[in-house]
This record gives C-alpha cells, sequence and structure tokens, in this order.
C-alpha cells in the first residue's frame, strides 16, 4: 500500500523556488532517507509532509488520504528533531504521553502506551526523570518515545542523531534500524550523514536545488549514479572527476585519453551519444584506483603529496602531473586513492595506478548525465 504520495509539491519563499515540483511514492512500511548539501530543500520538504510549513502548489497524500491543507495534528504524522523539542518541566512519561493527552485519550491507554514506548527503548527506568537529568541519547529516546506512543501513519527524522557524539550516533543508528524492523512504520528521515544513509535507507532520495535528483536502493545509487552530480554527492571520499577526451569510438565502447593518462576503453549505456573528440568527464572511485608495483601496467602515475592511515585503510592523495582532478577531495587537483589495509606508502613516493575500465564512469558533457553501461550491485 501507497504510505505517502508528494505530487508535484512546489514551495516558494516569495521569489525563492525552494521545492521545484517534488514527487515521490513511499510504499508502507519503507525507509526513506533523504540526502542533499545544505540549503537544497530537504528540511523544508519534511515540514510540508508535516505541515508545518503550507506547500505552495501539488498535494500531499498520506494512505490515500488528501492532507495539503490538514492541520498538523491531523495528519497523522510524527516528527522528531535534531533538538528533541522536549518539555523541560514534564517527566520522560508525560512527555512521551503528551501527544495523546492533548487528542484526549483515556489515562489507562495512555499509561499503556507510553510504558509500551519506554520498552521497545529501554528508559522504563527513566520515566520519572525531567528531561535535563538525562544524557543527549537518553532524551533523543525519549523525543522517538513521544513520536511511537501516538501510532503515526508516517515518522519523519529532521537528522535526529547529529547532536549526539560519534560513539552514541552509531548505536542510536542501529537501534532506529531496529526499531522499523520492529514496528514495521513509514519512516522519512533526514540526514547530512553518508554512512546513516547507506546502511538504514530502503531507499536514498537525493535532492538538489529543490528538485529530486535520483532515487533508489544505496547501493543502487552508489554503483548507478544517474548523473555526475549523484555520482559526486554519495560517497566517502569522493569519486575522482577527470576531464578526457574521445580518442574513438567502436561499436558500444568509446576509447578515452587525456594528458598523463593512457587510453581506456569505456563501454557506452545504450542511446549514449558519443563521438571522437568530444570531451567527457570520467569518474573514478578511490576504491577503484590500485596501486602496480610494475610501471608499465600503470593507467598513470604521480608522486605521493599526503597518506592518511586510518588503519583500516589508507587514504592517498597522488599529485598525477598533468593528470588534474577536476572538483577532487581535497581540492587542489590530486587524485583520491582509497586502500583497504594498511600499506608502507608514504609521502613523497613515486606511484603507478591502474584501472579496471569496467570501474570507470563516463559523464555526458552537457546534462552531466552517466552514459558508461550499468554496473552490477554486488560487485564483481
Ligand atoms: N522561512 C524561510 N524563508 C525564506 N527562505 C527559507 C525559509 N526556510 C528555508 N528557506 C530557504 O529554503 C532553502 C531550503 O532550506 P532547507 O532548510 O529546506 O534546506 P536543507 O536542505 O534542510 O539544508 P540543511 O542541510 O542546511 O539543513 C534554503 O535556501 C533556505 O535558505
Amino acid at each position: 500500500m501507497t504510505s505517502l504520495e508528494l505530487r508535484q509539491i512546489q514551495k516558494n519563499y516569495g521569489a525563492y523556488h525552494a521545492l521545484r515540483g517534488i514527487d515521490l511514492d513511499v510504499e508502507q512500511g519503507e525507509f526513506i532517507v533523504m540526502v542533499g548539501p545544505s540549503g537544497c530543500g530537504k528540511s523544508t520538504l519534511l515540514k510540508t509532509i508535516a505541515g508545518l510549513e503550507t506547500i505552495s502548489s501539488g498535494q500531499i497524500l498520506i494512505n490515500g488520504r488528501d492532507v495539503s491543507n490538514t492541520e498538523p495534528g491531523e495528519r497523522g504524522i510524527a516528527m522528531v528533531f535534531q533538538s528533541y523539542a522536549l518539555y523541560p518541566h514534564m517527566t520522560v512519561a508525560e512527555n512521551m504521553g503528551f501527544g495523546l493527552r492533548m487528542a484526549h485519550r483515556p489515562k489507562a491507554e495512555i499509561d499503556a502506551a507510553v510504558l509500551r514506548a519506554a520498552k521497545i527503548l529501554r528508559i522504563t527506568d527513566q520515566l520519572d526523570k525531567r528531561p535535563k537529568q538525562l544524557s543527549g541519547g537518553q532524551r533523543q529516546r525519549v523525543a522517538i518515545g513521544r513520536a511511537i506512543t501516538r501510532s503515526p501513519d508516517v515518522f519523519l527524522f529532521d537528522e535526529p542523531l547529529s547532536n549526539l557524539d560519534a560513539a552514541l550516533r552509531t548505536q542510536m543508528r542501529v537501534e532506529l534500524s531496529s526499531l522499523h524492523a520492529k514496528l514495521g512504520a513509514t519512516m522519512i528521515y533526514v540526514t547530512h550523514d553518508q554512512v546513516e544513509a547507506m546502511t538504514m535507507a530502503s531507499r536514498i532520495v537525493v535532492l538538489n536545488h529543490g528538485s529530486i535528483e535520483q532515487v533508489g536502493s544505496p547501493l543502487e545509487l552508489y554503483r548507478n549514479p544517474a548523473n555526475l552530480f549523484v555520482a559526486g554527492f554519495l560517497g566517502a571520499p569522493r569519486m575522482n572527476f577527470f576531464e578526457v577526451t574521445v580518442d574513438s569510438v567502436s561499436g558500444r565502447s568509446a576509447t578515452v585519453s587525456a594528458a598523463g593518462l593512457a587510453p581506456l576503453s569505456i563501454e557506452l549505456a545504450d542511446g549514449a551519444s558519443v563521438q571522437k573528440g568530444d570531451t567527457l568527464t570520467m569518474g573514478v572511485r578511490p576504491e577503484n584506483l590500485s596501486v602496480v608495483s610494475d610501471p608499465a601496467t600503470a593507467t598513470f602515475s604521480g608522486q605521493v603529496r599526503l597518506v592518511e592511515h586510518l588503519g583500516r585503510e589508507t587514504i592517498l592523495y597522488v599529485d598525477a602531473g598533468p593528470l588534474q582532478c577536476v572538483s577532487s577531495e581535497s581540492g587542489n587537483g590530486t587524485v583520491t586513492v582509497q586502500i583497504g589495509h594498511v600499506t608502507a606508502i608514504f609521502a613523497d613516493a613515486a606511484i603507478g595506478l591502474s584501472i579496471d575500465p569496467r570501474d570507470v564512469y563516463l559523464f555526458s558533457s552537457g546534462a552531466a548525465r552517466t552514459i558508461s553501461t550499468r554496473k552490477s550491485i554486488l560487485a564483481d
């Protein structure tokens, strides 16, 4: 069953178009994560679904009911904010039962709902405390508990974990995923955190300038970004982008090269129109660059400028001479290489790097659409 339908949602603040025609169908029980650069409209979209912002045009349906002009309290949604938004003078139990009290539900029903949520979130021993007596993680659990007690049709989360420290974030991330599995509820979740998006989402929605760039499962988006924006947005460290020239086209493959880069023959997607002499953008993820010992087998070579030893992996920033990385992770044209283990490579080392053409993405110069073939979702 479709839980939430967004039809051509537009939101204008004066002359500024914050949302530019958002269309999205969310199935019952899905965990949708919205990501995108700061200011792209994530929070605005969440607020329009919640009814905290009016829409300029379009339609919002929850379980088939048009709620576009309905008051927030009557939409069947519950929202959890980054700031917790708990009432300081109320106990945890009172905070959690607040929505049901406002709805004039009987006390026995409220008590049972609060206890049920507290058990799920393992905060039954905190019910008589006030928010200031709780840690950040406990407060966020109370805010989530307040949402659970209302048994909403749709949960909305606006960066709920961003005030927590790294260890607690990880713990809460796992807890939220299991909460979702337990409740089977529809959840819409806004975050800046790539790991949260990749691990929690059934589908990720990538927003940019008030429009949807792509919607899909985390691995689908990671392996098959529709365009250069999505390719560059998902993945940390970021994908490396190079400007390349088409040397020749033969059947469904194009041979591309650049100064300092040996020719690579890349398979093209159906319908891609590429001609000799075209300038394209080529993308390679840092984990798809391999250090080679024999310089003759290198696709390009360079000098290591910086090494980051992270324990389980090593990140190299490589100056590849004439082969400049456009919009690179470091911002200075170096190529980012991610090695999944500890290495004995140090700054100033001269290295050769190879690229498997099957790992390469090509983007058209105009629309920046992906024009290389689709990759299998399970890495081969
Ligand atoms: N009340 C408002 N009046 C005018 N402009 C607004 C208002 N609220 C948001 N905007 C603008 O709308 C755009 C989208 O804002 P929004 O808060 O949705 O972005 P976001 O993607 O959630 O960003 P962030 O990741 O930084 O939280 C921004 O350019 C913002 O300045």
